[in-house]
């Protein structure tokens, strides 16, 4: 081989997993191109349907099982209901692949998934998804933090459905005004709200765990946009930072989650890193 041939490494192969409102959007960037990336497969629980709408993208994949996604990818995007993150990041974890996780809360509770990806080499990457400041949190962490506080406010649409208001008898639908439903730690919030605060596991991964991070759940029906708050006080510094994210189809999810996942990709593999 002559010594100054270049060899262009193949593209990551990518496979998506739940085709909502997140994987969707992390499709489309995909199938628009995105350097040392390329899409190979989406799981979607209806199959047909999910066909039907990847049929129209330029470069249309199989949308098959969740079983089948690691034999066709060497990356998987997890963007699925929260009880499928073992059934989704496991075979790409023992087979020593990436898993991006959107489910964070559902980490808390299936620690034996980060033991699997240090046994086989592989790695769980959780994104900042609709929250902000990990990088600022996983900096004081090097220190020590001595308090970090979440405080969520979401309209009343984008909390309803969570197991916490059905298990305590909470009906959001008539109340006048901004209400504190839920106040304690990450993990308490995460059994609670699993589909509405991963925003809370992945601050509490990134500092101090999940059963020192202090969470408040607001539901508001004046607000428009999913709104996260967060402070923190440590021996290297005392920030706060808010985001008011707009929701995205799904109003559970802000628009800039997908956003982020497609950020991470990029960092991933890029030659600029930024950020922590
Ligand atoms: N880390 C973070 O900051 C954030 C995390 N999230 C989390 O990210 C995840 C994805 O969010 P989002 O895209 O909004 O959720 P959606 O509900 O919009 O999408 C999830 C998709 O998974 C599909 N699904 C269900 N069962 C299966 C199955 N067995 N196999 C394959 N697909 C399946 C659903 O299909 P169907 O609709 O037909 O049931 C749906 O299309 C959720 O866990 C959410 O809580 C969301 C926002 C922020
Ligand atoms: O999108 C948001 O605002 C946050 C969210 O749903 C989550 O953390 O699960």
């Amino acid at each position: 081989m002559n010594a100054m041939t270049q060899i262009r490494p193949r593209p990551l192969r990518v496979a998506i997993a739940g085709y909502g409102a997140v994987g969707h959007r992390v499709a489309q960037a995909l199938d628009d191109g995105l350097p040392g990336y390329e899409l190979t497969a989406i799981a979607a629980r209806d199959k047909p349907r999910a066909a039907r709408d990847v049929a129209g993208l330029r470069y249309p994949v199989p949308v098959v099982d969740i079983a089948e996604l690691e034999g066709l990818a060497d990356l998987v995007v997890e963007a699925a209901p929260a009880a499928l993150l073992a059934e989704i990041a496991s075979p790409f974890l023992a087979a020593g692949k990436r898993a991006v996780v959107l489910s964070a809360g559902a980490l808390l509770e299936q620690e034996a998934l980060v033991e699997l990806a240090r046994q086989h080499g592989g790695q769980i990457i959780v994104p900042s998804g609709a929250l902000l400041g990990l990088d600022a949190v996983a900096a004081a962490a090097q220190g020590e933090i001595h308090s970090v506080r979440l405080v969520t406010a979401k309209p009343v649409k984008g909390l309803l459905g969570a197991p916490y208001l059905e298990r305590n008898g909470i009906d959001l639908t008539g109340i006048a005004g901004a209400t504190r439903i839920f106040q304690g730690s990450a993990r308490q919030a995460a059994l609670g709200f699993p589909a509405n605060v991963n925003v809370a596991a992945a601050l509490s991964l990134a500092g101090i765990g999940p059963d020192r991070t202090m969470v408040e759940i607001w539901a508001d029906p004046a607000l428009t946009r999913n709104t996260h708050s967060i402070s923190v006080e440590a021996d290297s510094a005392r920030f706060s930072m808010s985001i008011e994210g707009v929701p995205s189809d799904n109003p559970k999810t802000g628009r800039i989650t997908a956003l982020s996942v497609i950020a991470c990709l990029r960092k991933l593999s890029g030659p600029l890193r930024v950020g922590t």
